[in-house]
């Protein structure tokens, strides 16, 4: 996951591949709470692991309830009804899946058994309505007290005297998750009598309530339904575990690669998405008809779709979305790529998600130089006349930061020179598909020449690891030490016994180098040498070798393929003259030689390896010199490059001085 403060996507170009969904937030949190409720245990597979699934499992946990892994499952051992548990207080983040119906399950529950419980969130959680689930409890006699303003989370459930009566009303032109939370709840009084819950306004979000009323049937519960105003849950219903339940991808998620197969995709190679497809129970599959309605080329099986460009511009559309309302803001940044404005109807729900969703799609778009007018339920979208580079806000919505990530291909729409987009706080990503970037990365490519390098050479001991895995930290981009191809080429040399002078041979094995990079460092041959590579005397044999031209060409290539997306930061010597001379930031870093002798002497005590400072002082001026001095690639700062003495500056302060630099250069 991306945790930086900001992610800057370069201008992208093509998609193909395949992507594996995360599970579907929905199904998950519904199939944790029915587990839970259930008589037996459940083995839930594909669950998808974000904040809000995570919210909801430390919640049931609270409750008593045992949640374990299993293998790659997760194992939920039910409360069948009772309660664990007396008293709690539940923090729900901003899941709204996990608040409503615990709200209501826990409110029949502390009346029915007796208990106490108190339920919050983050700060937008209580801004967000539950007063019409609220109301609808009351009717049948659950205690129900705000904390805080009324109609809002927080809230306490305790006491109260549940007894099945007159038809509940609850209002579905708000939220479908309120008629959600009573369905999933109410069947805990049905030991009472029949329970019918009426629907007051027309009932939005149909599909969910859809999702809903299969997931009780798979969990041994099966409502009747009067059109989508009436709704009765029979006398003595009972949750029963089904054993095993597979979790479906999230068709909402599926839509950010729907509407990239349809933006860059081809034909011959179409973009392939796995874990939803024809057969999906969640509405947002329908997501598929709008973007074929835009142009989208689509073919499906039971649970994969293939999706390619058909039309281009994409068509403009004018859409009820009230069925599709998540999968909805994916279309007003298609809309972006049309032939004309491209109007949303019916979505006056976006207005009490995880922010008013109408409103900060209108701003971002505008950012980008679309033209956009807005309504309390709809929004119009008309394709920028000029598209500017814009970072784009994303309000702690994962839905804004993942559909915006699709801006990124406006060179495809002509933006002459293709504009680069930068994502605000990207990891708010993680409520519903944490590795999202990841996975987008896995399948679009661009022309390396757009993917930004920022390269840090300098003489040894100057601290350019350090600053480089700074900055690389700071903006999510990868890291290239070279410094590290040259060690283990050299450690490959000492351990084969050849010559520092035989040319040939070492550049042969360069190039047939097993090395690997990971979190847990350089693997050569399957042996991890990272602490062997920083010894002096590999470092004082990696300078003589990188003398050779062959050996230096054989790690070019190496060295070329960390140009990866979103970006690089590269050390080394050359990184900035001959292997990324087009490089958008260059920084020759320095530092006294007294200064580098006694950073390199302490950082290899803390390591365990003895040295002296003088010999180090020496040995260091030595390497500098035959660096300097080489005639192939000699360390020197390239002529457009920022020179940065750090002898009297903190690591911290380094960082802060290229990444000011860096700010300087981009466009937003
Ligand atoms: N600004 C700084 N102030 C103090 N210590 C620093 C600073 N920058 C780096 N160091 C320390 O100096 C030591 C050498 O740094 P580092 O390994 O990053 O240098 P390098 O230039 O990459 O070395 P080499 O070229 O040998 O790979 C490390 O222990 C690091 O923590
Ligand atoms: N781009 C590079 C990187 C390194 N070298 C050579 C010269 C150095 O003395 C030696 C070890 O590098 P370090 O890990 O100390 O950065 O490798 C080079 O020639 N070009």
């Amino acid at each position: 996951m991306y945790a930086t403060e900001f992610l800057d996507l370069p201008p992208l170009r093509a998609a193909a591949g395949t992507v594996r969904l995360p599970g579907s937030k929905s199904i998950s949190n519904r199939v944790l709470l029915l587990a839970a409720l259930s008589d037996g245990a459940t083995l839930i597979h594909d669950l998808l692991d974000s904040d809000d699934t995570r919210v909801m499992i430390t919640a049931l946990k609270q409750l008593g309830c045992a949640v374990e892994p299993q293998g790659e499952a997760l194992r939920v051992t039910g409360l069948g009804g009772r309660l664990a548990v007396r008293e709690a207080q539940l923090f729900l983040g901003n899941a709204g899946t996990a608040m409503r119906p615990l709200a209501a399950s826990l409110a029949l529950l502390a009346g029915l058994h007796g208990g106490r419980f108190e339920l919050g969130g983050v700060p937008r959680m209580h801004e967000r309505p539950i007063g019409d689930l609220v109301d609808a409890l009351r009717q049948i006699g659950c205690q129900i007290d705000y904390l805080g303003n009324e109609g809002y989370p927080p809230l306490r459930l305790a006491g109260g005297q549940p007894r099945v009566g007159a038809p509940i009303r609850v209002r579905g032109d708000v939220s479908s998750q309120f008629l959600t939370a009573l369905l999933l709840a109410l069947p805990l009084l049905s030991h009472q009598g029949e329970l019918v819950i009426e629907v007051e306004g027309e009932l939005i979000s149909k599909p969910y309530v859809e999702i809903t009323l299969n997931l009780l049937r798979r969990f041994g519960v099966e409502v009747a339904r009067d059109g989508w105003s009436r709704f009765t849950i029979p006398a003595h219903s009972r949750y029963r575990s089904p054993g095993d339940i597979h979790v479906e991808g999230d068709a909402s998620s599926a839509s950010y690669f729907i509407a990239l197969g349809a933006l860059a995709a081809d034909a011959a190679a179409p973009l392939r998405i796995e874990g939803v497809g024809a057969d999906s129970i969640q509405g947002d599959i329908r997501f598929v008809e709008a973007a074929e309605a835009m142009g989208a080329q689509v073919r499906q099986g039971p649970n994969w779709l293939e999706v390619w460009r058909g039309a281009w511009p994409l068509k403009a559309l004018d859409l009820d979305c009230n069925h599709i309302p998540d999968a909805a803001m994916t279309l007003a940044v298609m809309a972006l790529y049309a032939s004309g404005p491209t109007r949303l109807r019916n979505i006056a729900s976006w207005r009490v998600k995880e922010t008013d969703r109408i409103t900060a799609m209108a701003t971002e778009l505008r950012k980008l130089g679309a033209g956009v007018s807005e309504g309390p339920d709809f929004i119009e979208v008309t394709p920028p006349a000029a598209w500017q580079p814009a970072a784009i806000r994303t309000y702690d919505d994962h839905r804004i930061a993942m559909c915006f990530s699709l801006a990124a291909f406006n060179g495809l729409a002509g933006a002459r020179p293709p504009v680069p987009v930068r994502i605000l706080d990207p990891k708010c990503v993680a409520k519903t598909f944490p590795d999202y970037f990841e996975t987008l990365f896995g399948v679009v490519t661009t022309d390396p020449a757009d993917i930004p390098v920022i390269t840090i050479d300098g003489p040894t001991a100057s601290g350019k690891g350090t600053l480089a895995s700074g900055v690389a930290q700071k903006l999510g981009y990868h890291l290239l030490d070279s410094g590290a191809l040259y060690r283990a080429t050299a450690l490959a040399a000492q351990r084969a016994g050849i010559p520092a002078d035989d040319e040939a041979r070492l550049a042969a094995l360069a190039a047939a180098l097993p090395l690997h990079f990971d979190e847990q460092g350089v693997w050569l041959d399957g042996e991890n040498v990272t602490d062997a590579l920083r010894r002096e005397e590999v470092g004082a044999l990696a300078s003589q070798i990188s003398a050779h031209p062959a050996v230096r060409c054989a790690l070019t290539g190496l060295q070329l393929a960390f140009r990866r997306l979103p970006g690089l930061v590269a050390d080394g010597r050359d990184m900035g003259t001959v292997i990324f001379p087009d490089a958008p930031l260059k920084v020759f870093l320095t530092a006294s030689a007294a200064t580098r002798a006694e950073r390199r002497h302490k950082q290899l005590i803390s390591k365990g390896f003895s040295a002296n400072i003088d010999d180090l002082l020496q040995d260091l001026e030595a390497r500098d010199a035959r660096d300097r001095s080489r005639s192939t690639a000699p360390l020197k700062p390239a002529e457009d490059a920022m020179s940065l003495d750090n002898s009297a500056l903190s690591i911290e302060a380094s960082v802060q001085q290229v990444l000011d630099w860096w700010q300087q250069r981009r466009p937003f």
